[in-house]
């Protein structure tokens, strides 16, 4: 079955929906400048409501220092950090090694050439995001609800466990998930109904609709994992 994440959960109410849906992973952003942005606090309280382990804990960082990935998992532990910056292959190798959690690195993809960059970070990561490279008016580097053609990765053989990101919403992630082969799926704002307040209903909507549509390459059971993600397992490799 598609795996599924809610990126950009900021609220209660969003995060029970994400849980009751049966979303297989939620974000929380952890990039001040995002309307959906959260202290690691209030990343806390909201990863609380839902029981260990499901969904998995994701924490969004746009090149962050040490110190501010040190300061969330002080918080909370994160399944699974997502980089959705300019980091190099190095740099996620060492985020993975500083503090043994996965990484899933974001890439922005406009062109078939966009694809060359996996097989360097192949080694490093344990995951890819593929996201629309951000046009010149977006403000962020993500959660633009901007999509790129989703034939562009159906064509090529993706080194890792991937999810499809980017403009995604209930209405089109069948045909995201058909066209593409993603094995999994993630939405920020076509779950929202204003920019940064998620929509409970719409994030029922598309878990259910991502669900119902089997991914032509896969099942998205790549993107799960049974490994222990307790603080201080470092992943193997
Ligand atoms: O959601 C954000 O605010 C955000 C900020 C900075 C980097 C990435 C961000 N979101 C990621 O972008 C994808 C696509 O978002 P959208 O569905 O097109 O709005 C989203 O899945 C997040 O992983």
């Amino acid at each position: 079955m598609t795996f599924v994440k809610i990126c950009g959960v900021n609220g209660a109410a969003a995060m029970d929906a994400a849980v009751a849906a049966g979303a297989d992973a939620v974000g929380f952003v952890f990039f001040p400048p995002s309307p959906r942005a959260v202290t690691p606090a209030q990343a806390a309280a909201l990863s609380a409501r839902a029981p260990q382990g499901a969904p998995l804990r994701v924490g969004l960082f746009v090149d962050p220092t040490e110190a501010a990935i040190a300061a969330v998992l002080a918080a909370l532990p994160l399944d699974l950090i997502q980089l959705h910056g300019a980091e190099t292959p190095a740099r996620c190798a060492a985020i993975r090694a500083r503090f043994g959690v996965r990484v899933m690195k974001a890439l922005g993809v406009a062109r078939a050439e966009d694809l060359d960059a996996l097989a360097d970070y192949a080694p490093v990561v344990d995951r890819f995001l593929l996201d629309a490279k951000p046009s010149p008016a977006a403000t962020l580097p993500g959660g633009n609800a901007e999509s790129f053609d989703w034939t562009l990765p159906a064509g090529r053989a993706i080194p890792r466990p991937w999810l499809l990101a980017g403009g995604l919403t209930p209405e089109n992630v069948a045909r995201a998930i058909r066209e593409s082969g993603a094995p999994g799926v993630d939405v920020s704002s076509g779950v929202e109904r204003s920019r940064g307040v998620k929509d409970p209903a719409l994030i029922a909507r598309f878990v259910a609709a991502a669900k119902a549509q089997a991914s032509p390459r896969g099942d998205g059971s790549g993107c799960r994992d049974g490994l222990d993600h307790r603080p201080g397992r470092a992943p193997s490799r």
